[in-house]
């Protein structure tokens, strides 16, 4: 479970985040949209414990990240707009790596099952990451996140750059992530992606929550007159 009680980050006399009250239950799926600049990434970072709030603190499993920014690391996985990983590694020798970071020690039968469960195909697992594909490198991303157990996932514009065929398989996969029972919070600008895999919007504007929305309620169209009303 992710909570974050007051976040909140000035720069300065600039306030990128404005006391955010935020929770992420077991098996919810949040998506907070808002423009270039509301302060999305300010939130995951400080989430992740890479910014150091003004005020306020954020949660996992009830720990808090400010007190102990290494405890909360083995339960969250961040998935960025472009996973970052070694080009002249395979598949499977990236997620060696990145599972033994972890503390995690699987055979390859099991790496390859971790990635399987992704969607990548089995012929990619031993080439070399240099050689995938925007869509594949996610898949590698969200392997890592099995292979760690996370309980939280924090996914910065996941599906940017994707084309539609992609975007569809990696909606599936958080679709199955949400089932699993994690906490996923995912910033995006895709409005669509957000209404169809969410189970909870946010809007964001100039640092503040705007609006905190169930999204079963919504349709594209109904979600982008709100977005658009809102901004
Ligand atoms: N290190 C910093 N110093 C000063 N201002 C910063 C710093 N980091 C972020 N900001 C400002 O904080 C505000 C929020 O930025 P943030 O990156 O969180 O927005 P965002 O919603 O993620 O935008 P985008 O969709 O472009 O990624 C912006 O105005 C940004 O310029």
């Amino acid at each position: 479970m992710l909570k974050t009680i007051n976040l909140h980050k000035k720069y300065n006399d600039f306030t990128a985040l404005e006391s955010l009250n935020l929770e992420v239950k077991s098996g919810e799926i949040y998506a907070l949209l808002g423009q270039n600049g509301a302060g999305k990434s300010t939130t995951i970072n400080m989430i992740l414990g890479l910014v150091q709030p003004t005020s306020g603190d954020a949660f996992i499993n009830g720990v808090s990240v400010k007190q102990s920014p290494e405890l909360i690391k083995k339960d969250i996985a961040y998935i960025p707009e472009t996973v970052l990983l070694y080009p002249n590694l395979t598949g499977i020798e990236n997620l060696d790596f990145f599972s033994r970071i972890a503390g995690f020690k699987y055979s390859k039968a099991e790496l390859s099952n971790f990635l399987s469960r992704t969607g990548l195909q089995t012929n990619a697992h031993n080439q070399m990451l240099g050689g995938y594909s925007k869509g594949m490198r996610q898949k590698v991303g969200i392997a890592i996140a099995l292979a760690k157990n996370a309980d939280v996932l924090l996914l910065d514009e996941p599906t940017s750059g994707l084309d539609p065929i992609a975007t569809a398989e990696f909606t599936e996969i958080i679709r199955e992530l949400g089932q699993m029972g994690k906490s996923i919070l995912m910033a995006t600008h895709d409005i669509f992606n957000a209404v169809s895999v969410a189970t909870n919007i946010g809007i964001m504007k100039n640092g503040i929550l705007v609006q905190d929305l169930k999204a079963q309620a919504f349709s594209a169209e109904d979600l982008q007159e709100l977005y658009l009303k809102t901004i």
